[in-house]
Order: structure tokens, then sequence, then C-alpha cells
């Protein structure tokens, strides 16, 4: 049997916070009992006139007290559920975010590809807020119902055991129809997560899409689709709840049959004389104060059928294999080399049986047709995917056999879609090397020419960049990324060039900025604009995924193949105009 740990995928500090919401909601519910034993006693003390005796008023007074502290320990018990529940739900929602944050860092992209975002969101925000309210709402009051109401059942029994199975007779077949029906609830609820992916996937993309949808006139199509989907969504859930109330109601509805019974048996055997009014009257008040708890366990119980299928889809993520490797192979130098690389995304070849060598401290560029290889060459190197035959080394350590956390130290990208954080230009900066000094980091702006447009924005280096620093020009938010590369100051530099066509006053500022990044490093440039790379040391064509010349400019030139064929249409092309 699965324990409450694997059940709700908890850290063990939350499995042993949950077992403590346990046990204080089951006080709780213990607590409220003996209001109940002491105000039947009152009742049989304001009845004794009728069996011929006296009120005892010092007994009503003392019942009285009796029942202002049972009062005050409710209270204090309640108390302590409240604090123990809420700690450990948001204690253990918090340790699986962290978790999942820390599960996708790991994750090779190969994962994201099959993946998507809104997935992945959904597991980190929807699926936790699922086990919170669960671990609050759900799970406590359930277990503790269950745990009050067996002890309650055991102790009718003893006191009378027609009594206690008149009570209880109704229970078993409640819980049978429950649980007979999960696997109808479940699926249920599958359709109703799946329908909310697709309502959320199309509403990211139609907020993401927005100005195409506005600019193309597609309103009437994509609202369509976002409209179809929300539809989709609202008839699952519809599905679901009344799937799932139809089952309860009836498992209520056969519940309380059992106060009918109560009451039948109760008379019967008091005509009989077989009880005393006592008993019964007790019997009376269990009834009415135990129905409650145990109609909430059928009503939660749905619920946590609801919540093991989220629980099950964080277990299916928590299960994809991470990338790992070690940390104490040394990188003795920062040459990377290709040895008979092949690589496919899917089942399409993309690189084929690549073998090249980029050497330290020299400027390797990379150019070839869209399509061939370039980008997939670098993020290999960097371990985003590890290559299906050969090896890439760097340092002469097979990068497959590293942490990629570790080999990640070694060196800093710079791609033409630069992410910047929602937060100021300074943190956004200071991401490069979070150990950095003020100095440091200045340093750096200044270095990647972000110092004068920095100076010019409303709070400088305190400005909140927006989200994905929307509020930047292209050339501004690469020169960001420069001064991150040049904080980082690792010995390789990975740089994708910008094929968007800068003004002539950003591209020498970028420029500039590249050749301090780039100074004794080893690099490697994907180069777009073939005229940029022309005093590079070496530069190897892709073609179709395969490396098809090598050399420097002037070889290549010399050489008369796809090099000089693919710079003589790029100069050709700066001749047009519009
Ligand atoms: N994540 C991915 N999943 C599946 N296929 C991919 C993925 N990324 C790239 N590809 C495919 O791999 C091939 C090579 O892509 P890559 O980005 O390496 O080319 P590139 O030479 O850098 O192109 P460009 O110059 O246009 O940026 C392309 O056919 C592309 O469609």
């Amino acid at each position: 049997m699965m324990n409450l740990k694997e059940m709700f995928q908890l850290s063990d500090r939350g499995a042993k916070d949950l077992k403590k919401g346990i046990f204080a909601c089951t006080l709780t519910n213990l607590s409220l009992m003996l209001s109940v034993v002491i105000t039947v006693q009152i009742f049989w003390e304001v009845l004794t006139p009728l069996t011929g005796g006296a009120v005892s008023w010092s007994k009503m007074w003392m019942l009285f007290g009796a029942g202002v502290v049972a009062v005050v320990i409710h209270f204090l018990c309640c108390k302590n559920d409240y604090r123990k529940t809420y700690v450990s739900c948001y204690t253990a929602a918090e340790d699986s975010r962290i978790r999942i944050a820390e599960l996708v860092r790991k994750f090779p992209m190969s994962v994201f590809n099959n993946k998507d975002l809104t997935e992945l969101t959904t597991n980190m925000m929807g699926d936790c807020a699922s086990i919170e309210h669960s671990m609050s709402h759900i799970v406590p009051p359930l277990m503790a119902n269950a745990i009050s109401c067996t002890l309650i059942c055991i102790c009718v029994m003893f006191f009378d055991w027609r009594m206690g199975l008149s009570i209880f007779c109704t229970l078993p077949i409640s819980f049978l129809i429950i649980f007979g029906s999960r696997k109808a609830q479940e699926r249920g609820s599958q359709r109703q997560v799946k329908a909310k992916l697709k309502a959320s996937e199309e509403e990211q993309e139609y907020l993401e899409g927005i100005r195409i949808i506005k600019s193309c006139h597609l309103d009437g199509e994509r609202f369509s689709k976002l409209n179809d989907a929300l539809k989709d969504l609202k008839k699952q859930s519809i599905h679901m709840e009344l799937g799932t109330s139809v089952f309860i109601s009836i498992a209520q509805f056969v519940l309380q049959a059992g106060i009918g019974i109560t009451v039948f048996v109760g008379v019967h055997l008091l005509t009989g004389g077989s009880i005393t009014i006592l008993p019964l009257l007790l019997s009376l008040v269990i009834v009415c104060r135990m129905y409650g708890p145990i109609l909430t366990i059928l009503t939660l119980l749905p619920m946590l059928f609801h919540t093991l299928v989220s629980t099950q889809r964080m277990r299916e993520l928590a299960s994809i294999p991470v990338m790992e490797g070690r940390t104490d192979v040394p990188i003795p130098n920062h040459a990377i080399t290709f040895d008979h690389v092949s690589f496919a995304y899917n089942k399409e070849p993309v690189l084929k049986d690549v073998t090249a060598t980029i050497p330290e401290g020299k400027i390797t560029a990379l150019v070839g047709p869209s399509g061939s290889g370039k980008s997939t060459m670098s993020r290999l190197i960097a371990r985003f995917w590890d290559v299906s035959t050969g090896t890439v080394k760097v340092g002469g350590a097979d990068v497959k056999t590293l942490d990629p956390e570790y080999l990640m130290g070694t060196m800093s990208f710079v791609f033409q879609d630069v992410t910047l954080f929602n937060d100021t230009v300074w943190n956004n900066i200071k991401i490069g090397n979070l150990d950095a000094t003020d100095e440091q980091v200045l340093a750096a702006a200044k270095a990647a020419c972000c110092d004068e447009f920095v100076q010019r924005l409303p709070e400088g280096y305190n400005t909140l960049l927006g989200e994905n620093g929307s509020t930047l020009s292209g050339g501004e938010r690469q020169r960001i990324s420069i001064a991150r590369a040049l904080l980082k100051d690792a010995p390789i530099i990975l740089l994708d060039e910008a094929t968007a066509s800068l003004d002539p006053e950003n591209e020498v500022l970028i420029q500039s900025a590249i050749s301090r990044l780039i100074k004794g490093k080893t690099v490697l440039v994907i180069a777009h604009r073939l005229r940029t790379i022309a005093d590079a040391d070496q530069i190897l064509v892709l073609n179709n995924g395969e490396i098809e010349e090598s050399g420097t400019h002037a070889d290549l030139m010399a050489k008369g193949g796809l090099y000089q064929r693919l710079y003589q249409i790029q100069a050709k092309s700066q001749e047009w105009a519009v």
C-alpha cells in the first residue's frame, strides 16, 4: 500500500507535517465529542423528575463547568489544528514547486520538445495547488473523521452493540458506492485536466500572438479556437462535477437511512424494555453528530481521487530521467572537438558524421545555409542535448560524462533571442555572475556599451525591464546579454550572431562589445553575415548536416566552393535597394 509520502509526492518534511496535521485534526474531532457526552448528561439530569427523582443542581453546575472546559479544549485543538494543517500544506506545496523547478533545470532539452511550457506550468502551479488544497482541506479532515468515527463506533458498540449496529449499518454501502465509482470519477477528472490544459494553451497562444492576430485580422478564427477550448472546459467541468455529485448524493441518501433505522431499532428496544432512555438518547445525539463528519468523508473522497490524478502527473514528471554527470573531471584546456558526431532531434538526421576541432584561444566561425545544423552544433557543445553517435569533447572530456551545470561554468552564450527577466537592468546583468562586485557589474555594462543607454532610462540601472525586456530595442537587449557574458568571464564563448539587421550605430557598438568579450577566449561564432567573420582563424562550412569545407576566409574564397557562393550572394544582396 502506498504511503502518504508516495501518494502525494511529498518530501520527508512534507510527509511528517501532513501526519502532524492529521493528528491535530483528529484531536479536534474527538474534542467535539466531549460536548456531546456532556450534553447527554445534562439532558439526563433534566429528565430525572420523569423517573421520580430530583434534579441535582450541584451536578448541573459541574456539568456546565465541564461544558465550558470542553469548549475551551475544543478551541485550543482547533487553533493547533489550523496551525499544523496550514503550515504543512504551504510548506509541502513550496517543496513540490522547488523540486519541480530543480528537476526541470536538469531535464534534457528533448523533454521540452515533447512537453510544452503550458503543461509544465500546470504541473508547477495547478498540480501543486491541488496538492496544497488536499493537504489543507481534504486529507487531514478525511483521515481525522475516519479515525474519530472508527473510535466512536467502537465505543458505541461496547456501550450497546445493537444501537451501534443500527447507527453504522448503512456506512459500508455508502463507501462501496463511492469506491465503486472511483474509476468513473478519475476518468472525468482526467478529461477535465486535459480540457484545462488545452484551454491554457489556447489562451497563451492567443495572448502571445495578439499583435499578429490584430494585424492579420485573425480575430474570428483564433478567437473561435479559444472559444471552443473554453466551451469544452466548461462541458468537461460540468460533466465531472455532475458525475461525482450523483454518486455522492446516492451514498449520502443511503447513509441517512441509518437515522430512521436507529430511531426504529431504539424505540423497539425501549418499548421491549431492553434499553433505558439514556442509551437511546445518546444514540440519537450520536447519530445526529456523527453523520455530519461521515457525510463530509463521502464528499471529500471524490476530491481525493481528483487530487490523485494530479499526483500521478507529478509522478510521471519525476520519473523523467535527468541529465547527470561528474563535477570532478578536470578540464585542462578549452579546445572543443567533434569526433564522428551524428545527431537527430527526431528521426531525420541533422548532423551526419561531423568531425571538427575548435582550437583553444582561437575564433572559429560556423557558416552555412539556414537549417544546415549550425545552432545544433553549439547546443551539443553545451550538452543541451546528448549526441546519438560519436563524441563531443571539451578540454578532452566527453561532455556526456560531465554534469551540465559544471560544463556550463566553462562557457558563455550570446544568443540572438536574448532572454531578459522581469527585473532591474542591474540584476539582469548580474545574472552572469551573482558573486560579482558592484564595480565589476558596472565595468561589464560599460565594456558592453550598455552604460550610455541605461543612463537614459528613467531609473538608470534600477529600471524594471518588464516582461522579457519588452521596453528595450533588439540592439540594447543584445548588449545586455554581452554584458552578462563579460561578467561571467567564461573561457569558451558560443556566439549566435544577430540575423536581424541592426542600425549602423548599434552594429558598431555591438561589434566593439563582442571584440572585448572574445579577447583570448575559445570562440565559436555562428555567423550569418559573412563579412563579419573574414578575420576568423578558422571557418567551418556546414551544409545539410555535414562539414563541406573548412579553412580561412582566403582559403575558402580561393577554393570557389559553397562559402564563396554564399559570400557572393550576400555581397550582391547588399547592393539591393527597396
Ligand atoms: N528542437 C528541435 N526539434 C526538432 N527539430 C529541430 C529542433 N531544432 C532544430 N531542428 C531542426 O534541425 C535542423 C537544423 O536546425 P539548426 O537550428 O541547427 O539550423 P541552423 O543552421 O542553425 O539554422 P538557422 O541558420 O536558420 O538558424 C532544422 O531542420 C530544424 O528544423
